[in-house]
């Protein structure tokens, strides 16, 4: 059953007072439960189509359905009651504790006292800030990461079915902006939120999104897919321009080791190297065949879930999943771009 539509944008233009054309004839949907990442240069409109869906700013015309109703005929308090905002650098109330900060909303809607605490004490679990410690505090107590998990704590607080985030990892180190992405994953699989996720780093938007959006300058559609068929086949220069380098190294961390890459587990060469796990990312795979020293023939050992060895995986067997995981992302492209884009791939040298 194809999955339900939740927002559509049809033929959207936004024009600035000052004349800005931000977004132009833009149209796209977004599906239940998925997570849908908007990507492109900077100023081509990616913050503009956001606010547009909760009406922070009014489109110029065409129409944004959430539902299918229209947005521009809701009223805008309970529109957002239905829809959580998240922002890069946050925008918590500095003079509120963080749990008055993630009960906004409920207070907003009137919620007891109890069922208020008890959300707050079950979101601050969610986002791993335990309220014995945290409730109390003030956000000028909080480090820059635990602020923004109060940030989606607080927009999740009446479990919206859309999430909006604009740039929500972008304050952030890069080391703790992976362990964020990490938890923000994790939440979004267990509440099942549908989410927006404007971001302008093409690796965030390929480890997070189910499909990305590609936008160019002027708020265009480039391109709506997986992100591996955006790696693979990018629709367009100006796509090709916004991925740029390294999209071969970003597939290989998209796909996966599967039976039909192996050859015989009778041709692997003793003392066998580490074994890798079908199912493993081919990132780890082709780290595991660059790795090898001569004597293993270029050649690691595959083992099941159970642990038994199932196969043997080469090199040549990595470029044929990567060729495999780009056809089944679909487009035409040609083998000679895949070929291309591995021989790209930072140590194929040694592995070959
Ligand atoms: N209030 C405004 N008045 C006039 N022009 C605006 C206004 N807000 C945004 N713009 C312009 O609209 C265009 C799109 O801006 P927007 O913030 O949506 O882009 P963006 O893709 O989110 O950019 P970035 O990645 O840099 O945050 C830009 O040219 C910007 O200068």
């Amino acid at each position: 059953m194809a999955a339900r539509t939740v927002i559509e944008l049809d033929t959207v233009r936004k024009a600035y007072p000052d004349g800005t054309v931000a977004v132009e004839g833009l149209s796209f949907s977004v599906r239940e439960h998925e997570v849908l990442a908007l990507v492109g240069p900077s100023g081509c409109g990616k913050s503009t189509t956001l606010r547009m869906v909760n009406r922070l700013v009014e489109p110029t015309s065409g129409r944004i359905l959430l539902d299918g109703e229209d947005v521009t005929a809701t009223d805008p308090v309970a529109l957002r009651r239905r829809i959580g905002y998240v922002i890069q650098n946050v925008g918590l109330f500095p003079h509120r504790t963080v749990e008055a900060n993630i009960a906004t909303v409920p207070g907003l809607l009137g919620w007891d006292r109890r069922r208020t605490r008890a959300r707050v004490s079950e979101l601050l679990d969610l986002v791993g800030l335990p309220a014995a410690t945290y409730a109390k505090r003030y956000p000028h107590e909080l480090s820059g990461g635990e602020r923004q998990r109060i940030g989606v704590a607080r927009a999740l607080a009446t479990d919206p079915p859309v999430l909006l985030m604009d740039e929500p990892f972008g304050a952030v180190d890069p080391e703790f902006r992976r362990h964020l992405q990490t938890e923000f994953q994790r939440i979004q699989r267990e509440t099942g939120t549908t989410v927006i996720l404007v971001t302008h780093d093409i690796d965030e938007a390929a480890r997070l999104s189910d499909r990305i959006t590609v936008l160019s300058r002027g708020g265009k559609l480039e391109q709506v897919a997986s992100p591996l068929a955006v790696l693979a086949h990018p629709a367009s220069e100006r796509v090709r321009d916004f991925i740029g380098d390294g999209s071969a190294s970003r597939m290989l961390a998209l796909a996966r080791v599967q039976t039909v890459d192996l050859e015989g587990a009778d041709r692997i060469v003793e003392p066998a190297p580490p074994p890798v796990r079908l199912g493993a990312r081919l990132t780890d795979a082709f780290e595991a065949v660059a790795a090898l020293p001569g004597s293993a023939m270029g050649r690691v050992p595959v083992v099941g879930e159970s642990g038994d060895v199932v196969g043997s995986l080469t090199a040549d067997g990595i470029l044929g999943a990567l060729r495999r995981a780009a056809d089944a992302a679909g487009g035409d492209a040609g083998a000679a771009d895949i070929q291309d884009a591995v021989d790209n791939v930072p140590g194929r040298e040694p592995a070959v």
